[in-house]
């Protein structure tokens, strides 16, 4: 039976951003983490009016401290689930990965980049799918919590996060020059340094089952391009984040992120970044000349457009086109550099192969798909991920790979 139902969920795979969780493990309360007492304000907006949303302080975790805006539930929650152990070299440091790299020798040198304010240079040779640079949150602000503060209250709550850290000057010395129009004009820029250091860098992670943004003071220096040199990978808590290399890099380049959903066109890049960034993109891409940009621009289009093809050829019955297509697609994935959508092509593939049967070519290439996932880190530093194809397109077609590559926030 090849209902629709199966293709649409099959087709809800969509980019991968946390590592993956092979099963989840409960574990017993040891000792309250923060450092601080909770300093609370309550909930001015109708739909939480009343509610208490605090701050709270573990001075001592990670490389600047961590400070939680959430409500007392889910910030015990956090400490129940020991999500502050979250050390970001067990999360991502693969065993032939030095650790002196990430403490006391980087690959890399913070420094100034003309047009850009600070930036992140490589200073060595880095290889494809190496890890690059290891980071743990430092605030991390629920989504609630910005919603129901008023913005004086948001303002002296986060103000006091910041103080009660290790190290404060990582967070203030941060760029804070996002370019927000709509507040600029209607005014409302009053949120204080701290907030606009959180407008700027913050980075969207769901955390203890919330949505929260979350501050990543080393890799918020690493500036924006539209085919980036890295990519952002969460640990499994969404506490701790690896940068991690797409592509090797040469001595003397520039780290890159995109901070957009991947896969968009020249304009609407163009009107995202300066809107929210306030910067006009001079990136490799969006420095094409005119005939490879427009070129560029519809293979962009093309690309979103192939999945509801697909899915609308394989309904007509016309198997042998849909997987044609899937075929086309990853080749233009691969031209246009979109290396992360590959691995969901491929698993998208090999289901549609199952679907009709053959599972020799599924395997092939389910296996791909596997591989590639392994390599960028997502299935984790062990060896939790044995290959097993149905085990394996289960989990890319149930939703555990997560949705949406929606970095900053
Ligand atoms: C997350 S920070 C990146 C680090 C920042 N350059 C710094 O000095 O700390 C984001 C800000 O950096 C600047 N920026 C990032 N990417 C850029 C780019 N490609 N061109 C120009 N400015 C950029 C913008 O001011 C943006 O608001």
């Amino acid at each position: 039976d090849l209902g629709a139902v199966q293709i649409e969920e099959l087709l809800h795979a969509k980019i991968q951003q946390h590592i993956l969780n092979p099963s989840a493990s409960t574990q017993k309360i040891i000792q309250s983490p923060w450092s601080h007492n909770a300093y609370c304000k309550r909930s001015s907006d109708l739909s939480t009016a009343g509610k208490k949303f605090c701050v709270y302080t573990s001075d001592t975790t990670g490389p600047h401290g961590v400070s939680i805006i959430a409500s007392p539930e889910t910030a015990a929650k956090v400490a129940e689930s020991r999500l502050l152990d979250n050390d970001p070299l067990e999360s991502f440091r693969n065993s032939h990965e030095n650790e002196d790299q990430f403490v006391n020798d980087p690959l890399y040198e913070v420094k100034e980049i003309e047009g850009k304010g600070m930036g992140v240079i490589a200073t060595r040779k880095i290889k494809k799918f190496e890890t690059v640079m290891v980071d743990q949150a430092s605030i991390l602000e629920d989504i609630d919590a910005v919603k129901a503060l008023g913005k004086k209250d948001e303002k002296s709550i986060l103000a006091l996060a910041v103080k009660q850290l290790k190290s404060p000057n990582a967070v203030t010395e941060l760029s804070a020059d996002h370019g927000n129009q709509v507040e600029k004009d209607l005014n409302l820029k009053d949120g204080g340094l701290e907030a606009d250091v959180m407008y700027t860098n913050a980075f969207g992670s769901d955390i203890a089952g919330k949505k929260m943004r979350a501050l990543f003071p080393l890799i918020s220096r690493i500036n924006h391009a539209c085919s980036p040199n890295t990519f952002v990978l969460f640990s499994r808590a969404g506490i701790s984040m690896a940068i991690k290399a797409y592509r090797d890099i040469e001595p003397g380049e520039e780290l890159s992120i995109s901070y957009l959903t991947l896969g968009q066109t020249f304009a609407r890049r163009q009107d995202a970044l300066k809107h929210k960034w306030g910067f006009t993109c001079t990136c490799k891409l969006c420095s094409l000349p005119h005939a490879e940009r427009v070129a560029s621009d519809i293979r962009q289009t093309l690309i979103k457009q192939t999945e509801t093809k697909i899915l609308e050829l394989w309904e007509e019955g016309k198997h042998k086109e849909a997987l044609g297509l899937a075929e086309e697609s990853i080749e233009m994935i691969k031209e246009e550099g979109l290396d992360h959508f590959v691995p969901d092509q491929y698993a998208l593939l090999a289901k549609l192969w199952l679907l009709l049967g053959k599972r020799k070519k599924a395997e092939e290439i389910g296996k791909k798909s596997w591989e590639l996932l392994r390599q960028m880190g997502y299935l984790g530093t062990g060896e939790e991920f044995a290959w097993d194809l149905d085990n394996f397109l289960n989990m890319v077609g149930d939703g555990a790979l997560k949705a949406v590559v929606e970095p900053r926030m």
